[in-house]
């Protein structure tokens, strides 16, 4: 197989850690190659150095034979470098053209590009209608935007970071085969995922980093998921257990719980009722955008609702702010880390304050309590292993998973009442995954109600006790996790008629 894109020596330092080390390797003309790593091991950094959004220290590249070294993501695209992003850059108020256009460097006039985006769609089995709102489009049809929007500038690699995160299983299934249609024609693809089923299915080869070096490359259809991520941690892996628990009393009940979303694109919930005991794992599954962030809004404080509609201990707090539901003990963290969970500018000790100050004391009269802050601060990146220099980091310059870890962390080490969480794992690492799911076990067990909102369907079939779909701001009746499929689970999150 003829060399696509070869790396040697790439090396990138920032303030206390070496992000990437010396990184060699190699992608092929038509290859699928994984790039596995825990967190903080350096993957974002090195694809964005392919992708001019960092310059290396030192190292060079090679690209179909040339010296590359794009100043920026506009010459990496010129070469033919594409990438699709974790977190979608599409604006909600234009239509899937519109959106289309904006990225490109000389788009042609509309009704061209409504062609070309058909054409692109109908041979990648990519179904989407040029002319849609994407405000009204699910996660995974804009998913679809984003990379039709990649397949325009017909790239020779296409980087995918965390591509299945937001999908159903069955929107993984087209994913896969629009990919391999990709590769059949010659384009290389490299793939960053934590979920290691999918790289042995998919991946053809994979490189492993750790603390930024490459430790080891190997084929991952010839491994299983748990040697995947003894590679990447470079030590043995516990699956998470739960201790057997009797469920107790009633903690959180939710009755006829509605709200009208805020969010023009939002979803109202509509007549939530569940009730969560003590030691219980609830578990919530369902495409983003059906409610998730709504309910999460609602159950926090940052939205009122009607006083009854929400109970805590036999307690109506539904007109309680975050700050009284806090003292409660009803604790909870969002799903968007940099900006909702986390201040990204703010030390890992301020951003603590934020949510632990009255509860945990760390001040009084309005007055920090530093020692007993940056205590706290401490506790949290002991327990929870959040890979950072220090607490006067700030969140910004952790890596994504190390900061959920951070997030997951604060609210725990917080000993909640009830805890509530949106995508408690999300783009962590598996072994780190693992020991977030073990800590939300062992909250249950020792007698904390906790909600798990999630798309990971493995990751609720592993956690919860019971367990419910959102679709469209209703929620199904909640049942025993045991003895439900994945697929069938998975057509419920796409609309299917609940049993
Ligand atoms: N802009 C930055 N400033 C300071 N440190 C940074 C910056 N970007 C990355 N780092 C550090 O570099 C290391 C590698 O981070 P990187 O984001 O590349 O890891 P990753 O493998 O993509 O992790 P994850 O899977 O959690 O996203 C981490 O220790 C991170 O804290």
């Amino acid at each position: 197989m003829s060399k696509l894109l070869r790396l040697n020596g790439l090396t990138k330092a920032y303030p206390g850690v070496i992000a990437n080390n010396a990184v060699s390797f190699d992608i092929g003309t038509g290859e699928i190659h994984a790039l596995l790593g825990e967190n903080g091991a350096g993957k974002s950094t090195l694809v964005k150095m392919i992708y001019g959004l960092v310059k290396p220290d030192s190292g060079e590249m090679e690209f179909a034979g040339q010296p590359f070294a794009p100043s920026e993501p506009r010459a990496a695209r010129q070469s033919g470098v594409a990438m699709v992003f974790q977190h979608f850059s599409l604006f909600e108020a234009l239509n899937v053209a519109e959106n289309i256009a904006l990225g490109m460097e000389n788009p042609p006039r509309s009704n061209i590009l409504s062609k070309q985006i058909r054409e692109v769609s109908a041979k990648y089995g990519l179904t989407i209608d040029p002319d849609r709102l994407v405000g009204d489009l699910s996660a995974g049809e804009r998913q679809r935007v984003e990379i039709i929007r990649c397949l325009l500038q017909d790239p020779k690699l296409l980087i995918m970071d965390e591509p299945t995160s937001v999908l159903t299983p069955q929107e993984v299934d087209t994913l896969f085969i629009t990919l391999r249609k990709l590769q059949a024609e010659g384009t290389s693809i490299l793939y960053i995922s934590h979920k290691l089923d999918e790289i042995r299915t998919l991946c053809e080869h994979a490189t492993v980093l750790r603390g930024g070096k490459v430790v080891g490359t190997c084929i991952p259809s010839q491994e299983t998921a748990k040697s995947l991520a003894e590679m990447m941690v470079g030590a043995k892996l516990q699956t998470p257990k739960k201790a057997a628990t009797e469920l107790g009393q009633p903690l959180l009940k939710l009755e006829n719980l509605s709200l009208q979303s805020k969010d023009p694109f939002g979803t109202s919930l509509r007549n939530i009722t569940f009730m969560l005991r003590a030691g219980e794992i609830l578990g919530i599954g369902g495409v983003a955008g059906n409610g998730q962030d709504e309910l999460m809004l609602a159950l926090s404080g940052e939205e009122l609702v009607d006083a009854n509609a929400i109970s805590l201990k036999g307690e109506f707090i539904g007109q309680l702010g975050p700050t009284p539901r806090r003292m409660r003990g009803l604790l909870a963290a969002p799903e968007e880390r940099l900006g909702h969970a986390a201040a990204p500018d703010m030390s890992l000790t301020e951003n603590s304050l934020l949510t632990a100050f009255y509860r945990q004391r760390l001040g009084r009269r309005g007055f920090v309590n530093k020692q007993a802050s940056e205590n706290f601060t401490k506790a949290i990146i002991q327990q929870f292993d959040v890979r950072t220099p220090g607490i006067t980091n700030t969140a910004k310059s952790l890596s994504g998973g190390n900061l959920q870890k951070f997030v997951v962390g604060r609210e725990i080490v917080q000993n909640p009442t009830v805890f509530v969480v949106n995508q408690p794992t999300w783009g962590v690492d598996a072994a780190a995954a693992a020991s977030i799911r073990q800590a939300l076990l062992e909250l249950a067990s020792n007698g904390a109600g906790v909600l798990v909102i999630s798309q990971d369907l493995d990751e609720l079939m592993e956690v919860s006790d019971n367990f419910a779909v959102l679709a469209e701001g209703r929620l199904s009746k909640p049942q025993n996790a045991k003895g439900v499929t994945v697929e069938e689970i998975g057509l419920m999150m796409g609309g299917s008629e609940i049993a």
